[in-house]
């Protein structure tokens, strides 16, 4: 494709995600999967451009507003351009350059690119809230928890995210691993905290190589890899991943298990869950059942009382992820999060069913909101005096009365885990 091809395509997708409540990542694999014919460098190109208006959205916004235009995708791609340092010039021409290019701009488009010359994206007389790419109605609760360090931490959180692999103990060792990646001409380094963590040094395509198809290595978070360790399962235990989704801690979790012993991947989602089986298989995992929660489930019930650990991952604003979803800021509302913090309740009240006296039950979200974090604890513990908080089960440096990672300061996504044990007697 021609950059001008790329940029018409970039103004569909833009165009479709700003149409479509879903996440944007979702709305472009559905784009890409309907446009067989973009090769993946194209595909990385167009999604860098979309991409990058995500992550200032508000700012291009801001300023579409202030000069009174509309924020148009093809004004939106083109603003950002000329923040990035592209001239009039050279976008004036990516708009008209052969025939797979966007049409020509109209003298009005023209008029206000024009004015943005000599400008930066930030202006003084930004309101915080756009300074920080974040909705309005969620500042003070991130000044509450993050104060002096609000504006290095949302700048950190609007950085794209590294892709971390987690080694599968099961199948290989860490130097193994990163090994069979470099064959692939992949460089892979160790994370600084998970025991076995692998950070790529740029965003390549792992899926289709040999060391991922055989299970040596798994795409996960450094951080939902420490949500994992905080679990402490052991071979032999009896663990129950209560919102497992397609099994990504799942997964982690049977690890330390070595494969034996017993772990249930619980969820809501039929579709989530199935997700689960390749995954699965994939990793050599042999002592994991799926179960579907149903309304009124009787499982829970027969199952009291009788599991080591019980995680609850549970469904949250997803603040923490930020980085690699920057569309989920603008999409957020206080509603969303009330309702959501309902939800964690209700489910640790289901879950700590499962729990039997001395086990733990291991509450984590990839939020950074304190409402989904230490006063969801807060809150369970009062409701069930029959447990105690623990402190987390973490290398060294991370240890402490609960984890609480960020993009900033350990250069992962944003997650909270607390341990709950159930009192002996
Ligand atoms: C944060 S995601 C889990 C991610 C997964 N643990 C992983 O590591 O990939 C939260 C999950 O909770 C599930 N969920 C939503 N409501 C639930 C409920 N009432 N009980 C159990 N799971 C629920 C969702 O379907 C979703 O898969």
């Amino acid at each position: 494709m021609t950059p001008a091809g790329q940029l018409a395509a970039a103004i569909d997708l833009l165009t479709e995600i700003e149409a479509d409540p879903r996440p944007a990542d979702a709305v472009a694999n559905h784009f890409f999967r309907n446009r067989r014919f973009i090769g993946g460098g194209d595909r990385r190109a167009v999604s860098t451009l979309v991409w990058g208006v995500l992550r200032a959205r508000r700012h291009l916004g801001w300023w579409l507003e202030k000069l009174r235009a509309p924020q148009t995708p093809r004004l939106l791609l083109a603003a950002q351009a000329i923040f990035s340092g592209q001239t009039p010039h050279k976008i004036a021409l990516a708009f008209t350059s052969g025939r797979y290019g966007p049409p020509p701009l109209s003298p009005e488009e023209s008029a206000v690119l024009e004015r943005f010359a000599g400008h930066t994206l930030e202006h003084p007389e930004m309101p915080e809230a756009v300074k920080y790419e974040i909705p309005d109605w969620i500042l003070p609760k991130l000044k509450a928890q993050f104060g002096s360090a609000l504006e290095a931490e949302m700048a950190a959180m609007n950085e794209p995210a590294p892709l971390d692999l987690r080694v599968n103990m099961l199948k290989s060792t860490r130097e193994a691993a990163i090994g069979a990646l470099a064959r692939e001409g992949l460089r892979a380094e160790p994370t600084a905290y998970s025991p076995w963590g692998l950070r790529l040094a740029n965003r390549q395509s792992v899926t289709q190589g040999q060391a991922f198809q055989d299970g040596l290595v798994e795409i996960q978070d450094e951080g939902s890899q420490l949500i994992a360790l905080a679990v402490d399962a052991h071979p032999g235990m009896r663990v129950v991943d209560y919102c497992a989704g397609a099994g990504g801690k799942t997964l982690a979790i049977a690890m330390t298990m070595e494969n034996k012993g017993h772990i249930v991947a619980c969820d809501v989602s039929v579709p989530r869950l199935e997700g689960a089986i390749k995954r699965l298989r994939r990793a050599g995992v042999h002592n994991a059942e799926r179960h579907l929660l149903e309304p009124g489930d009787k499982w829970l019930k027969r199952q009291g009382q009788k599991f080591d650990r019980v995680l609850v991952d549970a469904p949250c604003s997803g603040t923490g992820t930020w980085r690699r979803n920057p569309d989920a800021r603008t999409r957020l509302t206080e509603a969303d999060l009330a309702e959501l913090t309902q939800k964690q309740a209700m489910i640790l009240d289901q879950a700590q069913k499962l729990v039997k006296p001395g086990g733990k039950l291991v509450y984590a979200t990839c939020s950074v909101l304190n409402d989904e974090n230490e006063s969801q604890v807060e809150a369970f513990l009062a409701r069930y005096p029959m447990f105690e908080q623990l402190p987390i089960e973490a290398p060294a440096a991370l240890r402490g009365a609960a984890l609480r990672l960020s993009p900033r300061v350990h250069g992962t996504d944003g997650f909270f885990a607390a341990v709950l044990v159930r009192r002996e007697t």
